[in-house]
């Protein structure tokens, strides 16, 4: 044993489990690490390193030092303290650490300052108060400057040509400002636009518009479409052939530039270029794409190093365009890079953008009197698929506010005919009655398109797997239930009307983590494993296929990008479950399309929606920083 590891706090691992509660062996291997490349050593940086770890499993891009000012963490949690983060099932009790008060814990990483010199070898970085891994440092700072770069680099397009292409593409006239007509104006002369809003406001109905209108200034353009996963992929696909049909029924947009727009959206993984066992892509700053135009959707599931990945191979005067609904929960990797770049609540443009917007669109927008001003965004209001007095929009709206009890009223009111609360039966009985009503159909139909209209139509969605009420449990209680109805003849783990989700990537066969299929006896009897394509479906036999699950019930973190008619959100029992979250909540509650129903007790609720998800990162403060000097 060296020197640096002798003076450690803790010898081994498991002296560290004696002291700290739901300690990780992986936090702890790493401060070991950090500790032995750090110049000073005491016990107070080498849990500062144990806390910089946790948070960056979960999720968090640095660690927010302040937030530690004379705190304890790892203690065993006691009665009534049951938001404990770090809290797990005690055996004994242990006293934790506590941090000494701000000041001090900054004064113990000065070596670590971003504007030290030494701080170049070290492995990571103190910036402001955030403590960084380099690495997630590194792809925050070259994100910024990526962005930064794109917001100084307004396009020179001619006011009148873009005045006529948006009347072109938006003919009806409306009072009010309309948003969508805007968003397009405003993204047509910029390298960077995001164009953000809940569900069903429009995004893809607009993007495809704003598609169109580029290529009426430049009818060569190359447009890439992308989505972080195969399912988002191909629903942005379908959205976008479907705008692009209903255009050429309207007879709005000249047929020749509805067919240059592309019908094909693939995953960010494909568009950068895969290789074979590494994490590099082919495209990269040294081969950058081929394109004009790259269009991202569901940008709340992409990962900080994912999304500082795709800058980097894009050509310099390539546009990025980016959809998404900040609101919805969070990658499952490292950064919130939706959220941070869209922390402000409404559309703000400065003066001179609101001018060339109001010229080219002929409306007059409301002042913009934030600060700072951010053109780079146009927020959709009007949700296009949810009525202003359903329940699901509501609900969702309430939610998202953090509105407590208005949201518990509303649920439990019984009086809307697009929400149900279903908490006040046992959850056995919920899942026999939903399973009867939802997947035991499946196992009557006699087509594999019969099936899958009826498996797509319903999905059971959990916060976890496991627990009573987490999807290792439901799905047991769903296939006892339809065995006992005799829908499960032969129950052996693959059987005819099995429906799976693929859990692996693979290139070979074309199937990605989180592609649903279901398992089908073919004309000659023999089980298939069948999957959506094009306008049909694809078998393909079981023993090919890469690692997946049943999937009656299915995480709310999985079901990001996908929808589904009928939706059942099932909570956990206890409000102790960290994940929990309005966010949570909410990308749950927006899966649903028509009928949305609810198992959870009051005090779960209240938990989960007064929760925010809440990710530490410097993205926001360094573009707020670059916003305010350029304006
Ligand atoms: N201006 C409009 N006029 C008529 N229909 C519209 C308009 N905008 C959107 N829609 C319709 O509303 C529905 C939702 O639109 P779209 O799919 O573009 O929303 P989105 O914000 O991309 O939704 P998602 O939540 O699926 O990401 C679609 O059926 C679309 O055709």
């Amino acid at each position: 044993m060296n020197s640096s590891m002798s003076c450690l706090p803790y010898q081994t691992f498991y002296q560290a489990e004696q002291v700290l509660e739901g300690i990780q062996a992986i936090d702890y291997y790493l401060a070991c690490n950090l500790y032995e490349n750090s110049q000073n050593k005491s016990s107070l940086l080498f849990h500062l390193y144990l806390a910089l770890s946790a948070s960056q499993r979960d999720g968090h891009s640095c660690l927010d030092v302040s937030a530690l000012n004379e705190q304890t963490l790892w203690q065993t949690k006691t009665e009534g303290t049951e938001n404990n983060r770090y809290y797990q099932e005690p055996v004994e009790e242990k006293p934790g650490y506590s941090f000494p008060v701000f000041d001090t814990l900054l004064s113990s990483l000065s070596e670590f300052e971003v504007a030290s010199k030494d701080c170049k070898e070290q492995l990571i970085v103190l910036e402001h108060q955030n403590l960084y891994l380099r690495r997630y440092w590194q792809f925050e700072v070259e994100l910024a400057n990526y962005i930064e770069q794109r917001l100084l680099q307004t396009e020179a397009v001619d006011v009148s040509q873009t005045a006529s292409i948006i009347q072109s593409l938006f003919s009806e006239a409306n009072e009010d400002v309309d948003w969508q007509l805007t968003g397009v104006a405003n993204a047509l002369n910029k390298t960077f636009s995001i164009i953000a809003g809940g569900p069903g406001t429009g995004k893809t109905y607009t993007v495809t518009k704003l598609l169109a209108g580029l290529l009426m200034q430049n009818a060569n353009i190359r447009i890439d479409m992308v989505a972080p996963t195969g399912k988002a992929a191909q629903r942005l696909s379908e959205s976008i052939v479907s705008a692009v049909n209903s255009f050429k029924q309207q007879q709005v947009i000249d047929d020749s530039i509805l067919e240059k727009i592309p019908t094909t959206a693939s995953t960010i993984h494909r568009l950068l270029g895969v290789i074979k066992n590494s994490p590099n892509f082919r495209h990269h700053q040294q081969n950058k794409l081929n394109t004009d135009v790259v269009l991202i959707d569901e940008v709340s599931m992409v990962d900080l190093p994912m999304m500082t990945r795709i800058f980097r191979a894009l050509p310099k005067d390539c546009k990025i365009i980016l959809l998404g609904d900040g609101d919805q929960l969070p990658s499952v990797a490292t950064g919130s890079v939706l959220a941070d770049l869209t922390p402000w609540p409404d559309t703000q443009y400065s003066a001179t953008n609101k001018d060339f917007v109001e010229k080219t669109t002929n409306q007059t927008l409301p002042d913009f009197d934030s600060s700072p001003s951010v053109d780079y965004l146009t927020y959709l209001t009007l949700s296009r698929r949810f009525s202003g007095d359903g329940g699901i929009g509501r609900i969702a709206k309430l939610v998202i506010a953090s509105e407590t009890e208005p949201s518990w009223s509303l649920l439990t009111e019984k009086s809307n005919q697009e929400l149900d609360f279903i908490g006040d039966k046992p959850l056995t009985e919920t899942i026999k009655r939903l399973t009867e009503q939802f997947y035991a159909p499946i196992f009557s139909a006699s087509t594999i398109e019969q099936a899958f209209s009826l498996l797509v139509k319903f999905r059971i969605l959990v916060p976890t797997r496991i627990g009573e009420s987490g999807l290792e449990n439901i799905n047991e209680l769903v296939e006892n239930y339809l065995t006992k109805q005799h829908c499960i003849t032969n129950k052996q783990e693959n059987y005819h009307g099995r429906p799976i989700m693929i859990s692996q990537n693979h290139y070979g066969v074309n199937l990605f983590n989180g592609d649903i299929g279901l398992l089908f006896k073919d004309n000659s009897g023999r089980l298939m494993a069948y999957f959506p394509e094009g306008d049909g479906y694809r078998a393909i036999s079981i023993a090919r296929l890469p690692s997946f699950e049943t999937v009656y019930a299915m995480t709310i973190h999985k079901t990001q990008g996908s929808e589904f008619e009928n939706v059942a959100l099932i909570l956990p029992e206890s409000g102790a479950n960290r994940l929990l979250s309005r966010e949570l909540i909410y990308t749950g509650i927006t899966r649903a399309k028509k009928h949305l129903q609810i198992f959870c007790s009051k005090s779960v609720w209240q938990t989960a929606v007064s929760q925010k998800v809440s990710r530490a990162s410097g993205l926001t403060t360094r573009l707020m920083s670059f916003l305010t000097s350029s304006h």
